[in-house]
């Protein structure tokens, strides 16, 4: 194959079989993807590597029948498959080719701790927790989460929204957005692995920010010195904008369009809501127009929360 370059079958976290790019070197497979565009640009690739349920090293995936279906496997399957997907997205979808618009290679570590209930961005690569099994399952089994996770990223190489109060509200807001354009057939994040004992609970919902415990207007901001100033609280208000606008102008994908594009050309690191309603406002303006219906729709979007 070009590239010693595979597809392989896995399985993921759910008992979920699908198509994974490896690439066989050295007498075994990597869970190691060559098939993206970087890769021809400057070699880079997509790569998935495991903790072992350590917090320290990283351990390559390898497979040698390329049949990627062992439980020790799954989340590195998802991990992989979804930072694809989401690389897809960005790169096709809005053109931007990696987190950092010039290719970076993509870095995954699955089976992070243990009983770890949690999900980030390093700063250099994602880092996924296998859940406590009661709150959460392997975190890397939702295309959701990988898309947040990787829209932190983009957030540090476009707006660089500082991760505290509004701006890092925002900040998270963002990823949940950029999420919910991707993985669209809800408006809910985390839903695939959390509480697998609970059925239609989720960690956050944009379109009933409150029903998991997050204010959705302006006047129930939380002011609170938690949580980096409530980042994960005070997102349900911006998300719940999103959500408005995506609904009003009956398009996920062209509302995304006008966040990504708002973080791109017209957000700061020092942003806040009035600034993002702002920013959104100009980059709708620069891509439809301000007499579209778009920016109409925008405005009341924001002003349903409270924003101005
Ligand atoms: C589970 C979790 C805990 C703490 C921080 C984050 C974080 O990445 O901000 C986190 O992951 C998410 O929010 C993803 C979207 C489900
Ligand atoms: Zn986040």
């Amino acid at each position: 194959a070009v590239n010693h370059v595979h597809s392989a079958t896995g399985v993921g976290v759910r008992g979920d079989t699908k198509s994974i790019n490896t690439t066989y070197k050295n007498g075994t497979y990597y869970m190691e993807d060559r098939t993206k565009y970087m890769y021809s640009q400057k070699g880079s690739t997509i790569n998935t590597y495991t903790f072992n349920n350590g917090t320290s090293s990283q351990y390559y995936m390898t497979d040698a029948d390329n049949t990627w279906n062992a439980s020790t496997q799954r989340a590195a399957v998802d991990a992989h498959y979804y930072a694809g997907k989401v690389y897809d997205y960005y790169y096709n979808s809005l053109g931007r080719n990696s987190y950092d618009g010039n290719g970076h290679a993509i870095i995954s570590g699955v089976r992070y701790s243990s009983r770890y209930n949690n999900a980030f961005w390093e700063g250099t690569q994602m880092v996924y927790g296998d859940g406590d099994g009661s709150t959460f399952i392997a975190l890397s089994g939702a295309y959701d989460v990988v898309a947040h996770e990787l829209t932190h990223a983009v957030t540090e190489y476009t707006s660089g929204l500082v991760y505290s109060y509004q701006s890092g509200a925002l900040n998270e807001s963002w990823s949940d957005a950029m999420a919910s354009v991707m993985d669209s057939n809800d408006w809910l994040i985390g839903e695939d692995v959390y509480t697998p004992g609970i059925s239609g609970d989720a960690l956050r919902s944009m379109s009933n920010p409150a029903a998991e415990g997050q204010p959705a207007h302006m006047n129930q901001y939380v002011n609170t010195s938690s949580d980096n100033g409530g980042v994960h609280t005070n997102s349900g208000i911006p998300n719940k904008a999103f959500y408005n606008f995506a609904t009003s102008i009956g398009s996920r994908s062209i509302a995304g369009k006008i966040w990504y594009t708002a973080s791109r050309d017209y957000m700061t690191s020092s942003t806040n809501f009035s600034g993002a309603r702002a920013a959104t406002l100009s980059a709708c303006a620069a891509l439809y127009g301000s007499g579209s219906s778009y920016y109409t729709s925008l405005k009341n979007a924001w002003s349903a929360v409270g924003v101005y």
